[in-house]
């Protein structure tokens, strides 16, 4: 059985101390953005990041609001060195949950990829909410923390390439 970030023991990755990491949360369902957040809060704030979170309605807004986020850090001279996406999409009678579910997803590739700013995410797609639950709980799947995890991988390795 192969192992997962979340059965591997918490191992100490250097510190990214002053980091600004910008966390835009999609809150189409409250109970599952409160896990998500905490998990990915739990991450950044234990690797020293400085925080700053955006809310949106739903997935679909997350990628442009991320965009939106990063460009005004630029242009105030406060870049952010790295993104964490969350949110949750719950499959429904419709097509719908194909779009959102795919646009977020393909949206926050193209900001990632656009930019080259780290970005970890943790946009759940899923069929039940019992399935989200399971993946969003900071004791169970921690897909936030997960998420965070992932944008500081790749903020680390941005700053031993391009220090
Ligand atoms: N059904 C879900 C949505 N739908 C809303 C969209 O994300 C968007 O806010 C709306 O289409 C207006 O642009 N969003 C989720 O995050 N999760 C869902 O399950
Ligand atoms: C993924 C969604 O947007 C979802 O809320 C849509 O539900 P439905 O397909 O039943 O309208």
């Amino acid at each position: 059985m192969v192992t997962t970030r979340s059965d591997r023991a918490g191992g100490e990755a250097e510190p990214v101390t002053g980091a600004r990491v910008l966390i835009v949360e999609g809150r189409y369902y409250e109970a599952l953005a409160d896990e998500l957040l905490s998990g990915a809060r739990t991450v950044l704030d234990a690797a020293g990041a400085e925080i700053e979170i955006v809310t949106v309605p739903g997935a679909l807004e997350v990628p442009v609001a991320a965009q939106i986020a990063l460009e005004g850090a630029e242009l105030e001279g406060r870049p952010f060195e790295a993104v964490v996406a969350l949110g949750c999409v719950i499959r429904g009678e419709t097509y719908h949950f194909e779009i959102v579910a795919g646009e977020s997803a393909r949206g926050l590739m193209d900001v990632a990829l656009a930019n080259g700013v780290p970005l970890g995410n943790g946009i759940l797609t899923v069929d039940t909410e019992a399935q989200a639950f399971e993946r969003a709980r900071t004791g169970e799947g921690d897909k936030g923390g997960g998420a965070a995890e992932a944008a500081l991988a790749l903020l680390r390795l941005k700053r031993r390439v391009m220090p």
